[in-house]
């Protein structure tokens, strides 16, 4: 048997994604239809899956409650077929996808995540997102010590690391400038102790300057990719955080491979993330 699905193909400083239409909230995607989707050879191809569907009739009830201030839920979906709480880049190419469509029309609306509502805000051709509340995973190593994490990469020695909660969770590491970022080897996940229960998503950091990084990201569920919207805001926030900024409002610059993000670190532990959101293919695919 043989099924259609109508998709439409975008990306957010090339994180890319395949975006599944199912307005009536009647599509079941199953773990291998996601990873045969998000496949570049025979599929689509794209770091993750993102189903379009009506707050009101997703699975979870904490996403139903949603419904009452946000129309659509972003249902995400890992390369590998497993679920994620939060992607950032993802919500800017949805935004842009409801826009296009004519689902949201108003410049700021809220959509339901699995990691709670988050406001979006169209910002000429960009979209900004509230990515809500983020958290250090362990507060109390954190200020001890400056980090809670070892993280293995490339057979080298072990880095310390920070942990940073933005609804999916994440670990990041300050490269010494004796290393150069280009070159480590990411086609293997770093290893990352104590061991995240829910995996984790890894960014390996460089300042460039004041309020300047480059990052480069090995996500949980799909590998290297060329940018990570919630990445780059635990790289903003772990960063500042190192250098004793954690409470004050600036504005970052996050370089990934795939372009340029900014992040705002705003009061109430709430950062906000911002950048381009393109829709670059609309067709149908055949699945077996
Ligand atoms: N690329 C995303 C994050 C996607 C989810 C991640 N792989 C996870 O499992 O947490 C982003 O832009 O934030």
């Amino acid at each position: 048997m043989t099924r259609e699905i109508a998709f439409t193909k975008g990306h957010g400083t090339e994180n890319d994604f395949v975006l599944v239409p199912d307005l009536d909230g009647a599509r079941e995607l199953t773990p291998e239809t996601v990873a045969a989707l998000a496949d570049r050879r025979v599929g689509i191809g794209g770091d993750g899956v993102i189903r379009i569907v009506p707050a009101a009739s997703a699975i979870e009830a904490e996403v139903r409650d949603q419904a009452r201030s946000a129309r659509w839920f972003m249902d995400y979906r890992n390369a590998d077929g497993s679920f994620a709480e939060m992607c950032g880049n993802g919500t800017r190419v949805f935004a842009a996808y409801l826009r296009r469509e004519g689902l949201e029309t108003a410049d700021e609306f809220a959509i339901a995540t699995r990691a709670g509502v988050k406001t979006v805000r169209v910002e000429g051709e960009e979209f900004a997102v509230d990515l809500g509340p983020w958290r250090l995973t362990d507060p109390m190593a954190a200020e001890r010590d400056g980090f809670d994490a070892l993280v293995h990469v490339d057979d080298g020695d072990p880095f310390s690391a920070l942990s940073v909660d933005l609804g999916n969770p994440h670990t990041v590491l300050a490269l010494p400038e004796t290393v150069d970022l280009a070159a480590i080897d990411l086609t293997r996940a770093p290893v990352v102790r104590p061991t995240p229960a829910r995996g984790t998503n890894v960014e390996l950091v460089r300042p460039l300057g004041p309020d300047h990084i480059a990052m480069r990201v090995h996500e949980r569920g799909v590998g290297e990719t060329r940018s990570c919207g919630t990445g780059a805001a635990a790289a903003a926030i772990a960063t500042s955080f190192w250098a004793g900024q954690h409470l004050a409002t600036p504005t970052w610059t996050v370089d990934v491979p795939g372009g340029r993000l900014r992040v705002r670190l705003l009061p109430g532990q709430h950062v906000e993330l911002a950048g381009p959101a393109a829709l670059v293919a609309d067709g149908t695919v055949t699945l077996p």
